[in-house]
């Protein structure tokens, strides 16, 4: 997929002022490449991952992805096209009355006929596979319990099982084991990373925890401000550029009271605004 100086800026209601949150971007991501996109609270990582993911339009610039250029297709094409696309959302919006196993059959949705969909829906076609899945994530007796008896981890792993079972060409995560405890979010990360290689599909995670996105993608991509700082091998980032990208000049008093420089190796979830 490629962005060829793709913007996007949005509206803010109070007081119609621009928000720049994507600056003309311009990358490249090769098929079956695995890359972790990482920067501050703000930066533009969900928008980035919504407009490879079709869900927005560049306001300015081209985006090419699965050999389309998606925003000159016809309804029914992009429909197929984003069902090549898997993207799992920061907050999954999974019905909350919806049964886990629905919730996961759902990914193939846009691969099914609309009767098959239909039927899928209240009678679950392919258990065994589902169950597989869901085992992966260490979620198969959760498999007939509804969505709003879940916590936010077990959420999180249930949109990930339905990424994995609509098995995209192009998985694209959205900080997707933010709510994990730090086990778990080491196993999915592997995990996904695993399936995605296995299946030969391209890999782009949002991630917070610079060790997690340091120690499981060999490519990493810095944005703030809607740029991008930087974007090369996990190994040759310095942790310079790390605190260069974190930098916050709006909490003076929580960077010198911890006093602490950003360290690659160590787990770090960095203050949020
Ligand atoms: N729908 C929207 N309307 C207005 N502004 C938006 C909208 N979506 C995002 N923004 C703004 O765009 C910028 C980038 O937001 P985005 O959610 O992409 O950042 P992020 O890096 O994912 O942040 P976080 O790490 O906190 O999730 C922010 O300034 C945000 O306020």
């Amino acid at each position: 997929m490629t962005l060829r100086d793709a913007s996007i800026a949005f509206k803010q209601p109070a007081d119609a002022t621009q928000t720049h949150a994507l600056h003309q971007i311009a990358l490249t991501i090769n098929t079956g490449e695995q890359v972790a996109i990482i920067g501050p609270s703000g930066a533009g990582k969900t928008t980035l991952l919504r407009l490879l993911a079709t869900a927005e339009q560049p306001h300015t610039g081209e985006l090419q992805i699965l050999d389309t250029q998606p925003w000159a297709l016809s309804g029914n094409a992009l429909q197929q096209l984003r069902a090549r696309i898997g993207l799992v959302q920061q907050s999954p919006p999974l019905p909350p009355r919806q049964r886990v196993v629905t919730a996961v059959a759902a990914g193939r949705a846009g691969k099914w006929s609309r009767l098959k969909s239909a039927v899928n829906l209240l009678y679950p076609l392919d258990i065994d596979n589902i169950r597989n899945t869901l085992a992966k994530l260490d979620l198969a007796d959760k498999m007939f319990q509804r969505c709003d008896q879940l916590s936010g981890g077990q959420l999180q792993r249930v949109a990930i099982a339905r990424a994995l079972y609509q098995q995209p060409e192009i998985l694209l995560a959205d900080e997707p084991v933010s709510a994990m405890d730090p086990v778990l979010a080491e196993h999915t990360l592997a995990l996904l990373s695993r399936e995605t290689r296995q299946h030969g599909a391209t890999l782009v995670v949002s991630l917070h925890n610079l060790a997690l996105a340091l120690r499981h993608f060999p490519r990493v991509i810095g944005l703030r401000g809607g740029k991008i700082q930087f974007d090369k091998p996990a190994s040759e980032i310095s942790d310079t550029e790390l605190e260069k990208l974190y930098i916050n000049d709006q909490l003076p008093a929580a960077t010198e009271q911890s006093g602490q420089p950003i360290n690659s190796s160590r787990p770090s979830t960095l203050p949020r605004c």
